[in-house]
């Protein structure tokens, strides 16, 4: 084989200063798979290695009375606290009248909360700044979603309609006592939907901003960031962490969270493997190549292990409590609508903060860097633009190939970039493999783990490390199998189900029963993900991208 001298621009990627490294090399420096510039560590991985803040600094404030003077970040706290206690429940659904009034009673204090900011050195400190984040995009989505159901959850103007009459008819008390001006009344008659209010807003956004990421809740803030130690002098380890903050304060939300982050610390080890397979790969001998061999086995059964992890989620997560009581907080601007000029448009306004509607989507573990490092590393092509082995030529038909990529938007800057620097690094000289026998062109690879693939099979089939990596891919493939099962088991069959233990009224709940019976008859033909996408053909477009990458497809 011959050289294998990076291509230039490998080392183009932005430092964790935001600054670009002085120099190229010619070499592929896999030191920084698990370095500090992309905020990656060899002991957490994706994780912050020190367990992260659990409160912001500063006073305490007398939130339930409206004392706002001299608003500081712990306001924030203060009020996160309050909803909590309360506690809000989605679409202010109450069968106690203090607990509506309680709710209804925070909300007014969230709009009237004014703009508190982090000062410059409180910015400068990324534990601060990830409290922040997880802290405001939790009371946003609360703030969302406590509201009344005004319709603002349906495209069609109809339902949308019917909703909003209904919602007025649930409070005819406040026309009754005069209360026309009041908060009830205003909400009531939507004037508050799908507008956080500038004291949220405002802090979120620009918190948001230095950390690369959009203004709504993430993989990062429900996960990454969203863990505490249960004894701290007993350090990072699977059974000793636990999630900070829920929706539901449920022990299926806690447990839905928990999976993805155990799945993280196990995901390690893979970095690790990672890194050292591709210093290996430049070696080009055959030293080399047994190593590599060892390493993509290795990899395999840590890929094997996150599978067992995936599969546990059914242990303490409750399918139907996921799908109507956990799920729905995770909603976005994309999924909740207001009448315009234009029709029913979408999108949160994110007021004093931004002149665009916000059109990001939910949270979905598919934002983690680690499945998408996985793939990189394994050459599987989600976006279906690349050659095939196998003579199979791709297109991007496939339902949602943009989908990963756009997920990388949602991930925090740092991570967005370790995976640029993986994936422009990662290119090597094209490689030829041997003539297919079938006639079909032989293929080329500049993807050095798949070139030594290529370079292996011109000695066989059987030989020992192409066999590895297609095992690695198969261990990749039945992580995709079972997620898929997972993905059916707690969003398809409980939207077919319908809803179940409404904690509300009859009535009401005949109408809940009413209105998901017309959803799920909309819902039969496409049932979508957090992410918007559908998901059955788009998580098996994912499996098939995994077959794709195989030498041979078993
Ligand atoms: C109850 C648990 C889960 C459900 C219902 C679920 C559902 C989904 C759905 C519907 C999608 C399609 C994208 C979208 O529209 O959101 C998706 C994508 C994805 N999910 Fe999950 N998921 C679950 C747990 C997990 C966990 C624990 C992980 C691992 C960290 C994970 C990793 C992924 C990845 C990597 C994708 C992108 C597609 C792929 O790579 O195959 N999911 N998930």
């Amino acid at each position: 084989m011959g050289s294998r001298s990076l291509l230039a621009g490998a080392g183009q990627f932005m430092k964790k200063d935001g600054t670009l490294p002085s120099q190229t090399t010619d070499r592929l420096d896999t030191s920084t798979l698990a370095a500090a510039d992309f905020d990656v560590d060899v002991r957490s991985g994706f994780l912050p290695p020190e367990q992260p803040l659990t409160r912001l600094p500063g006073p305490t404030f007398d939130v339930q009375n409206f004392e706002f003077s001299e608003p500081q970040p712990s306001l924030w706290e203060c009020m996160l606290d309050w909803a909590k206690s309360i506690p809000l429940t989605f679409g202010s659904q109450y069968s106690d009248v203090a607990q509506s009034s309680a709710a209804q009673k925070w909300r007014s204090a969230i709009r009237a909360m004014p703009v508190a900011s982090l000062s410059e050195a409180e910015m400068g400190h990324i534990r601060t700044m990830r409290r922040a984040c997880v802290v405001l995009a939790f009371l946003s989505h609360f703030y969302m979603h406590a509201q009344i159901d005004v319709g603002q959850y349906e495209t069609d103007p109809d339902k949308a309609r019917s909703a909003n009459q209904e919602a007025k008819r649930r409070i005819p008390w406040s026309n009754a006592y005069g209360l026309r001006d009041s908060a009830a009344y205003a909400e009531a008659h939507g004037e508050y939907v799908n507008k956080l209010p500038p004291g949220l807003a405002v802090p979120f956004v620009m918190v948001s901003e230095r950390l690369g990421l959009p203004p709504v809740l993430t993989y990062a803030t429900t996960v990454l960031w969203n863990w505490t130690l249960k004894d701290a002098s007993k350090g990072l380890t699977s059974s000793n962490m636990e999630i900070k903050e829920m929706f539901t304060n449920s022990v299926s939300e806690s447990h839905f969270f928990l999976t993805s982050l155990l799945i993280e610390l196990q995901g390690v080890e893979a970095l690790t493997l990672m890194r050292i397979s591709l210093n290996e790969a430049f070696a080009v001998d055959k030293l080399a190549e047994q190593r590599i061999t060892c390493y993509l086995e290795e990899l395999a059964n840590v890929i094997r292990k996150l599978t067992v992890l995936l599969s546990q989620m059914q242990d303490s997560c409750d399918p139907d409590t996921f799908y109507w009581d956990i799920r729905p907080w995770f909603k976005t601007g994309d999924a909740t609508f207001t009448d315009s000029s234009a029709g029913r448009v979408p999108g949160w306004i994110l007021e004093g903060a931004s002149s665009e509607r916000s059109l990001w989507t939910g949270p979905s573990a598919g934002q983690s860097t680690l499945i998408h490092a996985l793939d990189l590393f394994l050459d599987v092509d989600h976006t279906r633009t690349k050659r095939q082995p196998n003579g199979v030529s791709s297109n991007r038909n496939d339902s949602d190939s943009t989908f990963m990529e756009r997920m990388q938007l949602y991930m925090p800057s740092h991570h967005r970039a370790f995976l640029r620097h993986l994936q422009h690094g990662i290119s090597t000289e094209p490689v030829c493999g041997p003539p297919k026998e079938d006639g079909a062109d032989a293929e080329w690879s500049d993807h050095p783990i798949r070139a030594l693939v290529l370079q292996c099979q011109w000695s066989g089939p059987n030989h020992p490390l192409v066999h590895a990596y297609d095992e690695a891919l198969r261990a990749l493939r039945a992580l995709r199998d079972e997620h898929m099962r997972i993905a059916v088991q707690y969003i398809v069959h409980p939207s077919r189900r319908g809803p179940r233990n409404i904690k509300c009224s009859e009535e009401h709940e005949q109408k809940q029963t009413q209105k998901q019976t017309q959803k799920q008859k909309q819902n039969e033909d496409v049932v979508r993900g957090t992410g918007g996408t559908d998901l059955v053909n788009f998580l098996r477009a994912c499996r098939k991208n995994t077959t794709d990458a195989m030498s041979h497809f078993t």
